[in-house]
């Protein structure tokens, strides 16, 4: 898919729609970005007469009403987003600037504007990059417009007194809506249509790849950015990729402080094509060498330091159920919660609180309710819900991590210290508790459903008639693949013990083709056959050795021009990117994490070539080689 790369790099920030239109949810939603919707209380009242274009006006309003949730998100809820992104249609005509109609007779006298006559759809849009430094907001804004021209035809007074009374014009600019009813009144179109409906999906993808994928240094001249950037493959994956990994090094936005002025000193410089500003804050040193700022705090470390607070606490509210609680019920007191979870009042107040100020929940006079993303992901029965994996984090993660020390001076896993008992021996568990098993499978679960489409369109799979995917689990990837490729037949090849408990975490409404389960051990008996062969989180945990007896097992069932796709978090060449691999590498498991050039090799070892790796940014990267005649 050629856009995800792009959009693929706002997965892991927290996004924020400031913005109440349901068409540019609709239309960022369709593209499956993943966002919160925070509406602007941006008052539309700039004076028009000090613009001297009609963007200008769009641009400008579409930045205010960003730059209000940005700041209102800050101050209110210390709950500061990454980015922001605020929009802003109108229609012009005659140089005149349209916005929603007021009522019927302001609908009639726009639309009679715009009978049978051609007039322009402008829609500014701003994406604000917010960042909290000393419990400052600093903010850096790119912003742009889209133009779309639109004819109307010849309208009779009774066909448009029918349409405003459909009430279909009234939060519309301009007093119609293209994609509904309106579409009748339009005899051409020349631009893009989504830019019409209220958001320029094309250019905000440009613009995108203009920021976080920028120029490299040596060809600066040549690059131009006016395409999409697709997959990266393993051969192309170097200088753009470590250039764009943090966002305050690029150029193309502006910095502004909380109150909105830029740091160039210039508050309204927008372009159509590009808006590359100055202004990027250097540390500034002294003579000594020391940075000036040395007795401020260090936020990212005072961070750090009180991560393992932050996580717990996320932990234990998820474990006592509270966000379920606030989804079916809230807004809620402490008390009420406190009631119906069976703790302490003063305790229970403390831990909501903590939520709040980590922006997992919101407080307002009325009690705590949870925000959008805390629905989404940490209600346990929610269809992306993380819940599974934040139980098996604090159940089994956190008393590993307990012994990190011992682990680190004695380099091996720490279970005997964590549960009195081999690492061994804890695996038979997985097999004897059935709670034990079934809080795996569902932190299994929760990763591969939440990465799974990301995994199953990182390359095009149609040319591919069967698949199997080993230690497929619940079948969450399998599902993706079916409902994404029609004819493809996915097999999931898991161990007896697990395929014995996937029932409960199939999708309930079954529209597409169903997913064969087949038992047995990769390691010990024979493969089902397969054109493709999955391998999704499963070779981190194996050491070289296994790997290798897998691989040659894979190797020697694949057809000539059969293929393994590999899902895993593929370090980069120094092994320090991204961050969550490389912690998971303490636990100290037999198995490790691996670079790309890593699995580049054990994969052409065993007869697969042409290797390509996708960095998709959301936890998994997804590796795909082909087999080929001779290994
Ligand atoms: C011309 C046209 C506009 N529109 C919509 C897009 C926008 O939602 C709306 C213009 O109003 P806006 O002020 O741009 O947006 P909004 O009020 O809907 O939302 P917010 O201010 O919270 O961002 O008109 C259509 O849906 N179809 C059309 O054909």
């Amino acid at each position: 898919m050629v856009l995800h790369p792009v959009l693929g790099k706002l997965v892991s920030k927290r996004v924020v729609l400031a913005s109440a239109s349901p068409r540019r949810q609709e239309i960022l939603t369709n593209v499956g970005l993943r966002f919160e919707v925070v509406p602007s209380w941006f008052k539309e009242t700039l004076e028009k007469s000090y613009f001297a274009a009609p963007y200008e006006y769009a641009v400008e309003t579409a930045k205010q009403k960003a730059l209000e949730v940005a700041n209102r998100m800050h101050v209110k809820h210390l709950r500061t987003p990454d980015v922001v992104i605020g929009a802003d249609t109108i229609v012009s005509v005659d140089e005149q600037i349209l916005e929603k109609p007021v009522d019927k007779q302001d609908a009639y006298r726009m639309l009679s504007r715009l009978n049978g006559k051609e007039h322009s759809v402008f829609t500014g849009v701003a994406i604000i990059h917010c960042s909290s430094k000393d419990n400052q907001l600093e903010m850096e804004v790119t912003d742009f417009y889209e133009e779309t021209k639109v004819k109307f035809s010849d309208l009779s007074e009774d066909l448009l007194w029918e349409y405003i009374h459909s009430g279909e014009p009234m939060d519309k600019a301009g007093g119609y809506g293209i994609q509904a009813l309106g579409g009748m009144l339009v005899e051409y179109v020349h631009g893009d249509f989504l830019n019409v409906m209220g958001f320029p999906l094309n250019h905000f993808c440009k613009k995108l790849a203009e920021l976080y994928y920028p120029p490299s240094k040596h060809n600066v001249q040549h690059k131009k950015y006016d395409s999409i950037p697709s997959v990266d493959t393993f051969e192309n994956l170097s200088d753009v990729e470590s250039e764009s990994s943090n966002f305050t090094e690029h150029k193309g936005a502006s910095k502004l402080d909380s109150s909105g002025m830029c740091s160039s000193g210039s508050i309204y410089n927008s372009e159509n094509s590009s808006s590359v500003r100055s202004g990027f804050m250097v540390p500034l040193e002294n003579r000594n060498g020391m940075p000036e700022n040395a007795t401020r705090l260090p936020s990212k470390i005072l961070e750090l330091m009180d991560g393992f607070r932050a996580s717990k606490a996320l932990f234990v509210a998820s474990k006592l159920k509270m966000f379920d609680h606030l989804k079916n019920k809230g807004p809620l007191k402490a008390v009420d919660i406190a009631n119906e979870v069976g703790t302490s009042v003063c305790g229970t107040e403390r831990l909501l609180d903590a939520c709040a100020a980590l922006g997992l929940l919101e407080k307002t006079p009325q009690g705590y309710s949870n925000t959008d993303s805390t629905n989404t992901y940490l209600t346990s029965d929610g269809e992306y819900s993380l819940h599974g994996y934040i139980i098996h984090s604090n159940d089994h993660l956190w008393p590993l991590f307990t012994y990190l020390e011992s682990a680190v001076k004695e380099g091996s896993r720490q279970n005997h210290r964590a549960f009195g008992k081999k690492a061994e021996d804890l695996f038979k568990d997985y097999y004897h508790s059935q709670e034990v098993k079934q809080r795996f499978m569902a932190a299994m679960h929760s990763i591969a459903h939440l990465t799974a489409r990301d995994v199953a369109t990182a390359f095009d799979l149609s040319r591919f008639k069967s698949a199997c995917d080993l230690g497929g689990c619940t079948g969450a990837l399998a599902h993706e693949l079916v409902q994404i490729y029609p004819n493809l037949k996915v097999t999931v090849f898991d161990l007896p013990e697990v395929i014995a408990n996937t029932s409960y975490f199939q999708p309930s409404a079954q529209h597409t083709a169903p997913v064969t389960f087949v038992s047995g051990d990769f390691f010990k008996d024979n493969l089902p056959e397969a054109d493709l062969y999955i391998l999704s989180r499963v070779l981190h945990d194996w050491p070289d050795e296994k790997v290798h007896v897998l691989l040659s097992k894979i190797s020697a069932v694949c057809k000539p021009g059969s293929a393994l796709l590999v899902a895993e978090s593929v370090l980069d060449e120094q092994k320090t990117c991204p961050p969550t691999a490389v912690l998971q590498s303490l636990s100290m498991t037999e198995g490790k994490q691996r670079s790309g050039s890593e699995y580049k090799q054990l994969l052409e070892k065993h007869g697969f070539t042409n290797v390509q790796i996708k960095i998709t940014e959301n936890l998994l990267d997804v590796v795909l080689c082909f087999k080929t005649l001779s290994p």
